[in-house]
């Protein structure tokens, strides 16, 4: 099993190098952000609820986000592991994925800390919001997502570094480099 969180701000490139990553390595993808914007388009309760949060730049529940986790995570049949994209984003939600893995026999492997410059960031998120035209990707909901990151986030940093699973990769230069280099922190931690 090989367990993968791909960490970062906003725009930091985690949904591009998880495609990659799955691509390579044949595990299956979770991206929290992607699974409740699916919600939001199909008009679910839980669509509506998660709206609410995401025009705010905030952060859902942990124990919604924790649930909706659990049962993506069950809907895998014969997976070689996962790469958790947007998840977890708080200490709480690390703790509870741990718990998770552990109650089958599993782990986290390795945690990919994307790190891009905040200017980068900003460039990046805006640009996809005139292109994708992601509701959440215009400049007041960007500011306030980047403070939720460094509030609420970024402490997962020392978390995971405490776990022994850290590893820090250069989010900006060519995206072959960077692919190269989250590869290469890959399999140290197989
Ligand atoms: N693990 C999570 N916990 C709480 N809220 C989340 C989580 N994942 C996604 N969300 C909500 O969905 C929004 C978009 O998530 P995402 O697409 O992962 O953003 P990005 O890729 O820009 O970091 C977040 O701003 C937040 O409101
Ligand atoms: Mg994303």
């Amino acid at each position: 099993m090989l367990n993968i969180v791909i960490f970062g701000a906003p725009g930091s490139g985690k949904g591009t190098q998880s495609e990659r990553i799955v691509a390579k390595y044949g595990i299956n993808h979770i991206s929290t952000g992607d699974v409740l914007r699916a919600e939001i388009k199909n008009g679910t309760e839980l669509g509506k609820t998660a709206k609410g949060y995401i025009d705010q730049g905030q952060l859902l529940p942990d124990e919604l986000i924790i649930d909706i986790l659990a049962s993506t995570l069950d809907s895998f049949k014969d997976s070689k592991g996962v790469i958790f994209d947007g998840f977890p984003r708080t200490i709480a939600q690390a703790e509870a994925l741990k718990k998770m893995l552990a109650e089958r026999g599993q782990s986290v492997n390795v945690m990919l800390d994307l790190d891009v410059p905040e200017d980068e960031l900003m460039k990046r998120l805006i640009k996809r919001g005139q292109e994708s035209g992601r509701a959440d990707d215009n400049e007041e909901t960007i500011k306030k997502r980047l403070t939720v990151y460094h509030s609420q986030t970024a402490p997962l940093i020392d978390w995971y570094k405490n776990e022994k699973l850290y590893a820090h990769i250069k989010g900006i230069g060519e995206l072959e480099t960077i692919t190269a280099d989250v590869c290469k922190a890959i399999d140290a931690a197989k």
